[in-house]
């Protein structure tokens, strides 16, 4: 039986008084990777930023409903501690361009005030650069600046920061979009082996990647979660005449 890490019920979110998530509930099974899709604007982005309570950040932003990690209401928990429960990597890589590989690493560490030794540093960004992928092409460059890297590679390495900070899951908002063909294919790879430590909630406009990557598909049209379901059931036998649509293409 696979256990449920996040789930919302009856979730809504707005800016303002436009209101662009409407009524959501969803399971998500731990250790899958999910895939949210669905046309521009539907709110697929809103709901990712709501499940870390980035959303309340932006200034007249609110959210009505339930968001529970580990059947605990995640909107009642200290939202910097939801934040370290839940990393997020965004759509463009946006290592910190001052700071070196290393210091990249470690950032989030630095930032929330918590003191490190040398050794445990160390350790943390070894550890966190082998899960991203990314050690053996960084550690004999660890202090020069994770600018230099490929995009590919600083997309790696915003991983390995996010990581570095022991989230149980990651939220990737596009995490490819902005990448070439063979950086989204290692960035895929790594997806695969971050499910055996990580829950992935993946926000794509591409359809091939969340049929090649993700267990669960979740369909977004208008603010609603119209589908979810197994994403191989979804693409094969979708049940919603606009998921049909949008996966044969007559809407983007
Ligand atoms: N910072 C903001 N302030 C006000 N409205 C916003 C803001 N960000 C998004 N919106 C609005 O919220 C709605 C949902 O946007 P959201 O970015 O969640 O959609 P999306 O499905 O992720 O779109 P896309 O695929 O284009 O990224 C849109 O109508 C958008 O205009």
């Amino acid at each position: 039986m696979e256990s449920t890490i996040v789930s919302s019920r009856n979730f809504n979110a707005y800016f303002g008084t436009n209101h662009v998530v409407k009524n959501v509930s969803m399971d998500i099974p731990k250790n899958n990777i999910i895939a949210v899709m669905g046309p521009s604007g539907c709110g697929k982005t809103t709901y990712l930023r709501c499940i870390n309570r980035m959303h309340e950040l932006i200034p007249g932003a609110s959210v009505q409903g339930e968001m529970l990690l580990h059947d605990e209401d995640l909107y009642s928990l200290n939202p910097i501690l939801v934040r370290l429960k839940i990393g997020m990597v965004f759509q463009r890589p946006n290592p910190f361009p001052n700071l070196s590989i290393y210091d990249n690493v470690i950032a989030g560490y630095k930032l929330n005030g918590f003191k490190l030794s040398k050794k445990e540093r160390d350790e943390i960004v070894e550890h966190s650069l082998q899960k991203a992928a990314l050690w053996n092409e960084v550690k004999d460059t660890l202090h020069k600046k994770g600018t230099f890297l490929s995009g590919g590679q600083q997309q790696r390495l915003c991983i390995a920061r996010a990581i570095a900070m022991e989230p149980e899951v990651l939220l990737m908002d596009e995490p490819t979009s902005a990448l070439d063909p063979i950086s989204t294919s290692s960035i895929e790879e790594l997806m695969h082996e971050l499910k055996k430590n990580y829950t992935l909630v993946i926000v794509t406009h591409n359809m091939q990647q969340a049929a090649r990557v993700s267990d669960k598909t979740a369909f977004f049209f208008l603010g609603e979660l119209v589908e979810y379901n197994d994403t191989r059931e979804m693409f094969i036998n979708p049940k919603d005449s606009r998921t049909q649509n949008y996966i044969t293409g007559r809407f983007s």
